[in-house]
Parts: structure tokens; C-alpha cells; sequence
């Protein structure tokens, strides 16, 4: 398969390593040096684009493969709020979209354990859920993708929660207090940390902690290109729960 790499940072890189051991071609790759080498023309040669780039150019991104015929596998976190207009557009013009806060089989399965356990929590009113995450000091945006993904599956099964609150907790700032009915997720940043999260039911007389810690990226980037594997003759859009089975 021919790969576009949009974003040639620490995702690029680890992306290009699995796919070429997997037996792929890297005919693109594009970061903030060679923004000229982002065509049309170009993107059109590849089977499929991987794109872990920012917050910021993510959306021109997507839209350049989507003129491209070119199908397009985004890991990029920050942008979910345009992601309605993006799927309705993928959908009307018949492009093919990939899209996942993270693409690690370990968080996925941590995802589908984070809606079970908010099921059963609704009978125990004396727990209040709270949730953490830790990532490097590069990272752009906050909370995590993968942090609000969990307080959406919390959100969506525990029925004394209706939304969830953003704490960058960087030493500036108190403890912010929030609604009842709010998830408080605290997202701090740590040297080289690659991202851990964590999911905590605490009472006065115990906590329970569901915990994700990657150790590298390398789960994240090999999801990525079986992702886009899975893509590439598709039309629609896309996401790991469509990929896995359960
Ligand atoms: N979904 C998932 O499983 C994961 C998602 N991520 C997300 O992926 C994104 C990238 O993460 P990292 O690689 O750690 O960041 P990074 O900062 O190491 O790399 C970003 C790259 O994008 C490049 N870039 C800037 N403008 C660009 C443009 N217009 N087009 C293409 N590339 C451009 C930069 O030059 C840089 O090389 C972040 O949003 C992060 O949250 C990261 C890890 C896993
Ligand atoms: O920026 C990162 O590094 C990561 N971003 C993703 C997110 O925002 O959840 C996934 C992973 O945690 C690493």
C-alpha cells in the first residue's frame, strides 16, 4: 500500500517504522518544512493518508484528501468539535474517513471496561467518578482525546453525569470545584510521558482506579496503519469500535 504521512513528527515516524515492517511504501511525508509538497497531485498517488499533524491544521488536511479521492486515517486530537460537519461532508460526497482519539488495542479495551463499570456504578450513589491524564510537555491540547472519549462513555452510562470539565492542573491553578453532574478531568503534563489514563470510582472508604499506561507509542502507531489497512477500499466514515470485534 502507498502511505501519506501528514504530520512527520513523533507519530509520523513511529507510523513509518511499523508500515514499512508491515511491507507498505511511504510515497509522502509532510511536516512543517515542506508545506509545498501538500497537493492535491501528490496526495492522489497514495492508497491511503495517515495524518498525526496538530490541532490546527488537521481540518485543512482532511479536506485536501477529501478533494483528493484519497482515504484518510486521522489521529490527530483537538478538532472533534468540527467532527459533525466533517462526517456529514465525508457521507454526501463518498470520501472514506478513519477517525480515533487513540488507535491502541489496550485503550480500546479500556474503553469498553470504562462503560461497563459507569453501568454498574449507578448503584452506588457514594462513589464520585473523577478522571486523570498525563502527557509530555509538547502536547498541544487538553484534556486528552482519550480522556474525553472516557467521559463520554461515562457520561453516556452513568446517569448522574451529564458533562465533564477541563482542569490543566500546571501548578497555577486550584482545584476548580464543578456541578454535580460534571466529570472533572485533571490533565497534567509530565517530561516524555507517552499518555497514561485513568478512571477513579472513590468513596470514603475505598477508591477504584481503571488505569491505561502506554509505555511507548508503538501501540498507537500500529493501530494507525492496520486502520488504514482496513480503510483503504471503503467509503464512509469510521471508527475503532467498526475495526475490532467487541
Ligand atoms: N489517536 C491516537 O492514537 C494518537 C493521537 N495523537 C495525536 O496526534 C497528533 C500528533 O502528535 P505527535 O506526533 O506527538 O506531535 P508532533 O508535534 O511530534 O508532530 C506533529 C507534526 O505535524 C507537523 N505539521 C505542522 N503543520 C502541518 C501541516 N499543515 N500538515 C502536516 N503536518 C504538519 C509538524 O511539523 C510535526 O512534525 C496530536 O494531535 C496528538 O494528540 C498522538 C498519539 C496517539
Ligand atoms: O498527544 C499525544 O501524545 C497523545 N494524544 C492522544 C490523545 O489526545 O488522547 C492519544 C495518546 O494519549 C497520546
Amino acid at each position: 500500500m502507498k502511505i501519506a504521512l501528514l504530520g512527520y513528527g513523533k507519530m509520523g515516524k513511529e507510523i513509518e517504522q511499523i508500515a514499512l515492517q508491515r511491507g507498505h511504501e511511504i510515497v509522502l511525508t509532510i511536516n512543517d518544512t515542506n508545506l509545498e509538497d501538500l497537493t492535491i497531485e501528490n496526495l492522489s498517488k497514495a492508497d491511503v493518508a495517515i495524518e498525526f499533524s496538530t490541532p490546527s491544521t488537521v481540518l485543512s488536511n482532511i479536506d485536501l484528501c477529501f478533494k483528493a479521492s484519497t482515504p484518510i486515517v486521522v489521529g490527530t486530537t483537538g478538532w472533534y468539535a468540527e467532527f459533525d460537519k466533517i462526517k456529514e461532508r465525508s457521507l454526501t460526497e463518498g470520501k472514506a474517513l478513519f477517525h480515533a482519539t487513540n488507535f491502541s488495542i489496550g485503550v480500546n479495551i479500556t474503553f469498553h471496561i470504562n462503560k461497563v463499570l459507569a453501568k454498574i456504578m449507578n448503584a452506588f450513589p457514594e462513589y464520585e467518578v473523577q478522571m486523570e491524564e498525563i502527557h509530555h510537555t509538547q502536547k498541544l491540547d487538553h484534556p486528552s482525546g482519550t480522556a474525553i472519549t472516557l467521559a463520554e462513555g461515562v457520561i453516556e452510562n452513568l446517569d448522574r453525569k451529564q458533562n465533564y470539565a477541563d482542569w490543566l492542573n500546571d501548578g497555577s491553578n486550584e482545584k476548580p470545584e464543578v456541578a454535580s453532574d460534571s466529570v472533572l478531568i485533571e490533565a497534567l503534563r509530565q517530561e516524555a510521558v507517552p499518555g497514561t489514563h485513568t478512571v477513579s470510582y472513590v468513596s470514603s472508604i475505598d477508591r477504584i482506579d481503571l488505569r491505561h499506561e502506554a509505555f511507548n507509542r508503538k501501540g498507537f502507531a500500529t493501530g494507525a496503519v492496520v486502520a488504514a489497512e482496513w480503510l483503504k477500499d471503503k467509503k464512509g466514515v469510521f471508527t475503532m469500535k467498526d475495526m475490532l470485534s467487541f
